[in-house]
């Protein structure tokens, strides 16, 4: 093992916990989030919702597959969500700094180096996620020694801008023509999309999609609070009008929410794992999701034309909206899995069909 700095974790609530660095070693500032997840670090990491947020991974063994190649398809990196890390910084008990993957090209460590992404590792993460269960997700900062810096709440920015693109951009040359509004997409969306004789227009989140020439919208996930992001609000609420199909995830669920009307909430400690269960509502179909989400739609909220489409079996907060006439659906979990299971997927498959069934 390398010689290694100590670095320190110190939360909002004036909890510190002491560490050793093992990415690049640096102070820096955001909201602490865990995910239970057992795999999938190199998709997480990557995924822009996560801007902003100092990420606990409660998985103890970190690293052991180290990352993937860089190969490109479609234009698009195969094996990342997008093409940097989006984490402020990584938290974990153990890094293993033995890698081994038939897909891995790199170390963890190197990645978070080459990205200047602070990590700790040697940490009780079971002592810290007890502490975000019951007090909440809250705001912390990763110091290096004899350096001490500002907590910096996140969630006051638009972050949404930060991490969308700036142009238009178009994929593919399938049939059906899907504008893509990237509040903070993760590749996998494209790729399911891409799967599905689609032509995909990716548009920057402020764009005002609704003068082009398009069978149906695709709203991303994104990062930080959904009430940042009005001018979106505003485009999706005159796609509504033109009433072609909108599907929605995460962010994109929320987006449709405001659009509609409803409200959204901030959530205790958020849902960020593979595991939830949601229950389509009217029938007794469960399915087990990939979640990374603070905040909610309130299903009391949701004026008399939507209604809830799933609800979390864990807490019964919102899974997803639909329209009860038109062919306007989204989902609070991720189909697009990525990482995670891929139980959804078929809900790709239901947005084409509705844009089938409208042309
Ligand atoms: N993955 C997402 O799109 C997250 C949506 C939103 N930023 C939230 O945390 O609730």
């Amino acid at each position: 093992m390398p010689e290694l700095q100590k670095i320190k974790l110190v939360l909002e609530d004036g909890t510190v916990f002491e560490g050793k660095s093992f990415g690049y070693h640096k102070s820096v500032a955001g909201e602490v989030v865990f995910n239970t997840a057992m795999t999938g670090y190199p998709e997480s990491l990557t995924d822009p919702s996560y801007e902003g947020q100092i990420l606990v991974a409660t998985y103890p063994l970190i690293g052991n597959y180290g990352v993937p190649k860089d190969d490109k398809e479609n234009g698009i990196p195969k094996f990342y969500e997008s093409d940097r890390i989006h984490i402020s910084g990584l938290i974990i008990s153990d890094y293993s700094f033995e890698y081994s993957h038939w897909n891995a090209e790199n170390s963890l460590r190197e990645w978070l180096m080459q990205n200047e992404v602070p990590g700790i590792f040697d940490i009780d993460t079971r002592a810290l996620t007890k502490i975000l269960r019951e007090k909440g997700s809250m705001l912390g900062k990763i110091e290096i020694e004899n350096e001490t810096i500002d907590f910096v709440d996140p969630n006051k920015e638009n972050l949404v801008a930060k991490v969308s693109v700036k142009e238009k951009k178009v994929y593919g040359t399938g049939k059906n023509k899907v504008v893509l509004v990237d509040t903070g997409a993760k590749y996998n969306i494209l790729r399911c999309l891409l799967k599905r004789d689609t032509t995909v227009t990716v548009v920057p989140w402020d764009y005002d999609f609704t003068q082009d020439d398009y069978d149906g919208v695709m709203l991303s996930n994104g990062p930080g609070d959904p009430q940042m992001c009005p001018d979106t609000v505003k485009h999706i609420q005159k796609a509504m009008e033109i009433g072609k199909p909108i599907f929605g995830i995460c962010l994109g669920n929320q987006l449709l929410g405001i659009a509609s009307g409803a409200s959204t909430y901030k959530l205790k400690y958020g849902h960020r794992a593979h595991n939830h269960p949601v229950i389509k509502v009217g029938t007794d179909t469960c399915y087990i999701t990939s979640q990374n989400h603070g905040f909610a739609i309130d299903n009391e909220s949701l004026s008399s034309d939507w209604e809830p489409l799933f609800v979390n079996v864990n807490d019964k907060t919102n899974e997803g909206v639909r329209h009860k006439s038109k062919p306007f659906f989204s989902t609070q979990f991720h189909p697009e899995a990525s990482s995670g299971p891929t139980d959804t997927e078929f809900l790709f498959d239901e947005f084409i069909g509705l844009i089938e069934k409208s042309k």
